[in-house]
């Protein structure tokens, strides 16, 4: 217990057990239920009794630190309704306080009183003290008169009086002097004390202001609570009647269910006696069911039995027929390749950036090639057009994944194989998109030029030990109605930057050439690596004429064509296989209206649109396997012509934009897809040159080249036989087409020029040849550079022809019989004259230049007279055309350059040649021929 300064003992640990008590509202918590009131009354009594005990005993400080306390844990815990024990236990507080400042305020009274007496009797010492002053004075004056007197009566001597009355005198006011102090130190008590009481009184005032207006407090705040409890007590009673209402409703409720129930219980309790009764029933009947079933399921399992061993057979067949389907499907494939159809993979752009909302004309898309599409906005009955191709790429396929269904095809150019890779569709769909990608620093988004290289390169690589390859890369561009060089110019690879492109038109060669050099003015580049072609693609791109429009942003304006030449030499065998890969991205067809083109971006569109429009009258003669292909009705179709009508292996991408606007357009790609999926080839043939062809075609090489010293010799005796004064009506040149072509340039090279590049020389005789076509079309002749090459009209600008006929060279050439001018019409779209003519010259020329190796002197051959000195003429129609040509004389010659329709004895296949030789060699006649890219068919 500790002592309080004011004297008053508290039990503190009862007092804070009384806190805690009412503080953790302990208590409270067992107010919800009936137990919980009762324990806590009896708790609450107990608790009660001992806080009285304990609050006798607690200093008014603490009465107050506890009313705080609970009034502070009311509005803390909000509890609006404060329980009737802590409301009891608050009065009681309120009342003991009450009390305690009651008995202060008497014992202030007290001691007031006190201090007044005190006062007054030191009032009374005061004034006692003054009249006891008074009187001594009066006494010593009136023992001075007494002394007087006595010495008048006494005659004592006068001094002794005065010095007793002196000394009297000084005691008195000593005695005042002391008296004087003492009243003013009781007066200064007096002050203190009265200062002491006005202080008392001031702090007696203060604390009992502070205590009123706390007690003031302290009721109002005990009225207010006192009415909320009334009013709780009122809303409980309220409460507690409704309860009690319904308990009493409840009551009967349950009563009335209870007596419900019990006819329940008795009624379930009849219905399970039922029951019972007929489970009983059940279970015989369910035993004897039982037994049935065990019947019927040996029954069953014998005849489940019997069907499994069916479902077997069944299955087997399944498994069978799968096994069958796929081979279907190879062999169907295998027909196709040797059908030699085009394949058409059909590609769908995703959606661009900010494009999402827009309606998609795609609705479904099947593994096996299938694609329906509709127009989402125009839902009309049958609206669902069903297309079907070798396969669909959807908007999610990867680059990679185009690449993988393309791979196989791009490898067969290893093996000799011409392929022709070309994107088709309107612009914006995608094109360049899947031929080079977007990004060619980023292997991922490469496209299928830059992946059909790298694998190259990869595949000649694991074949080293057996092939050796060189490959080489020519790139141009269609643009406007012009073929340019888009690598023109780049001596070498790693002089990349000195590259300066001199955009002239150039000329379109015969597309039957064994090397497919469509366009062999265009300069060629060996590549050895993948960083090689990565370069040159490059600069050719950068080099490409690209213009935005409203549909696309970098639309490419021309189209354009990469081809890859690649040359293997079987280490074993010498054999030499020659294929070549034209990659093409095809410039988009555009609605002018749509793509917003005006000035050139317009001449540029309808340029392109017409090339397209060429090319689908292409497609749609050899759908149609007419007679006549409108080759030449375009540059495109011209480059193209090998890879359509050729035995190529083509491919056709088909670019689709998925975007409702593009509906019809896209509706006019895929029925153009369409038609090209049915056009026939014929099947691919490798071109493969074993050693004996080789060797047969370098005679022939040999025998054309003693040809051309013998023309020399007959136009050199001619001139000297018109210089001897005999006048000729004709102008004559003995020179074949090849010569004059090669003749335009003085410094012309001879074909068997060894040199890498196209060295000033070796180009300068393609440049004369391009010259040749550009003056043709850049003077706008209307006339083609292949029409140029129709046999007749280039023989007679070249001086063959005189104006009265056909001489003997155009006979060696088989273009003097009645039938030429049949034959004229498939030599003006299949270039026969040049084809022939090139074998020998323009192709041997660029071959030599990408391939220097093969080319071989053909000096000592030259040596040889093998060339009969009269020409034998072709067979005739007649019975001896089946008889062997009698041998020449030499080791081997050249006989005849054999027209189909004459050749009655060669066979039918051979009617498809342009052109047809038989020659002696080693003692055998040997047929070759040069096979006209229109005629279809295998020989
Ligand atoms: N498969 C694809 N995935 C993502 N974006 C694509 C895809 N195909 C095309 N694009 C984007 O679509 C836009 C147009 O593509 P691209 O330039 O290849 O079309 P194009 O058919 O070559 O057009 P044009 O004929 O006008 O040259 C480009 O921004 C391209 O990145």
């Amino acid at each position: 217990m500790n002592m309080h300064p004011n004297g008053y003992g508290i039990a503190n640990g009862q007092l804070n057990g009384f806190n805690n008590v009412n503080g953790g509202g302990n208590v409270d918590k067992h107010t919800d239920d009936g137990r919980g009131i009762v324990e806590g009354n009896l708790y609450f009594s107990l608790t009660l009794f001992i806080c009285n005990f304990c609050l006798q005993n607690a200093s008014s400080q603490s009465l107050f630190h506890i009313v705080h306390k609970i009034l502070d844990d009311s509005i803390e815990n909000r509890k609006e309704d404060v329980p009737d024990r802590v409301a009891c236990l608050l009065k009681s507080l309120v009342q003991l306080i009450e009390q305690r400042s009651s008995k202060q305020v008497e014992e202030f009274k007290k001691q007031n009183n006190l201090y007044k007496t005190r006062e007054d009797k030191y009032q009374l010492k005061m004034g006692v003290f003054k009249t006891l002053v008074t009187g001594a004075m009066e006494e010593n004056e009136v023992v001075c008169l007494l002394f007087i007197t006595k010495d008048s009566y006494e005659s004592a001597p006068a001094y002794k009086v005065n010095v007793f009355l002196q000394t009297e005198k000084t005691m008195v006011e000593e005695k005042k002097k002391l008296e004087d102090v003492e009243l003013v130190r009781l007066r200064k008590e007096n002050d203190d004390f009265n200062l002491e009481i006005s202080k008392l009184k001031k702090e007696l005032e203060v604390t009992r202001d502070a205590y009123e207006d706390r007690c003031l407090q302290l009721e109002t705040h005990a009225m207010e609570i006192k009415s909320e409890l009334e009013e709780k007590i009122i809303n409980l009673e309220g409460l507690l009647t409704d309860s009690r209402k319904k308990v009493k409703e409840h009551e009967k409720f349950t009563e009335s269910k209870f007596l419900r129930w019990k006819k329940k219980e008795r009624g379930y309790k009849n219905f399970m006696n039922f029951q019972c009764g007929s489970l009983k029933e059940l279970r015989m009947g369910s035993e004897s069911i039982k037994q049935e079933v065990l019947m019927t399921q040996q029954i069953y399992s014998e005849e489940i039995n019997q069907f499994g061993m069916k479902i077997q057979g069944l299955v087997d067949a399944a498994q069978n027929y799968h096994t069958v389907l796929t081979e279907n499907r190879k062999l169907y494939n295998e027909v196709q390749d040797l059908k030699g159809n085009i394949r058409v993979y059909c590609r769908i752009r995703p959606f661009l950036k900010g494009q999402s909302k827009k309606q998609t004309t795609i609705e479904y898309i099947g593994d096996n090639g299938e694609l329906v599409v509709t127009n989402p906005s125009k839902i009309v009955k049958d609206s669902h057009r069903v297309f079907k191709f070798n396969k669909v790429f959807s908007p999610a396929a990867t680059q990679e994944e185009v690449f993988v269904d393309t791979q196989p095809l791009i490898r067969s150019v290893l093996d000799g194989y011409n392929v022709c890779i070309f994107a088709y569709g309107q612009t914006g769909s995608g094109k360049t998109y899947t031929m080079t990608g977007p990004n060619a620093s980023s292997p991922e988004d490469w496209g299928v030029n830059y992946r059909a290289l790298n694998d190259l390169f990869h595949l000649s690589q694991i074949r080293r030990s057996s092939f050796e390859y060189e490959i080489g890369v020519q790139m141009v561009e269609i643009y406007n109605e012009q073929v340019r060089d888009l690598l023109k110019r780049i001596s070498s690879i790693s002089h990349l930057k000195d590259v300066y492109l001199d955009f002239h038109t150039l000329g379109i060669w015969n597309s039957t050439q064994p090397n497919g050099l469509a366009v062999p003015d265009a300069s060629m580049h060996p590549v050895t690596s993948t960083t090689d072609v990565l370069e040159l693609m490059n600069v050719g791109l950068m080099n490409r004429a690209v213009g935005a429009t409203a549909l696309n942003e970098r639309s490419s304006r021309s189209h354009s064509v990469l081809t890859v030449h690649v040359r293997g030499t079987d280490l074993e065998t010498n054999a030499v296989l020659r294929g070549n890969l034209h990659l093409v991205d095809l410039a988009g067809s555009e609605r002018v209206d749509r793509s917003e083109a005006t000035g050139d971006r317009l001449r540029e569109a309808q340029h392109i649109n017409k090339s397209l429009s060429a090319l689908g009258d292409v497609i749609f003669a050899l759908a149609q396997k007419s007679q006549h292909v409108p080759y030449r009705n375009s540059k495109l179709t011209q480059v193209l012509q090998s890879s359509l009508g050729g035995q190529a292996k083509t491919l056709m991408f088909v670019q689709l934009n998925p975007d409702v606007e593009s509906f019809s357009e896209t509706i006019s790609t895929l029925k153009f897809a369409e038609r090209v999926s049915g056009v026939e080839l014929g099947a691919a043939r490798s071109n493969k040159e074993g050693r004996g062809v080789r060797e047969l075609m370098e005679q022939v090489t040999n025998l054309k080249d003693s040809l051309t010293k013998k023309d020399e010799e007959i136009a050199r005796l001619r001139v000297r036989k018109s210089s001897s004064g005999e006048q000729g009506s004709l102008r004559y040149s003995s020179s074949s087409p090849r010569n004059s072509m090669v003749d335009l340039q003085p410094n012309s090279t001879p074909p068997h020029d060894k040199s890498l590049n196209l060295g000033p020389k070796a180009a300068s005789d393609i440049d004369n040849c391009s010259e040749f076509s550009d003056k043709q079309s850049e003077t706008g002749s209307p006339h083609s550079t292949d029409e140029f090459r129709h046999p007749k009209d280039f023989l007679k600008q070249s001086g063959f022809v005189t104006t009265d006929g056909v001489n003997d060279d155009l006979e060696f050439l088989g273009l003097g019989d009645a039938d030429s001018e049949d034959r004229l019409s498939d030599i003006s779209d299949g270039g026969l004259s040049m084809g022939t003519e090139t074998d020998g010259s323009m192709s041997s020329i660029v071959e030599l230049t990408l391939f220097p190796e093969t080319a071989k002197a053909p000096v000592e051959h030259r040596q040889k007279p093998i060339v009969p000195s009269k020409i034998p003429r072709p067979p005739q129609k007649t019975a001896s055309s089946s008889q062997k040509p009698a041998a020449p004389s030499s080791q081997g010659g050249l006989i005849a350059p054999s027209r189909p329709s004459l050749a009655k004895g060669v066979p039918r296949t051979a009617s498809s040649m342009s052109t047809y030789y038989r020659f002696y060699s080693r003692g055998l006649w040997v047929s070759m021929g040069v096979f006209s890219p229109s005629q279809k068919g295998s020989s």
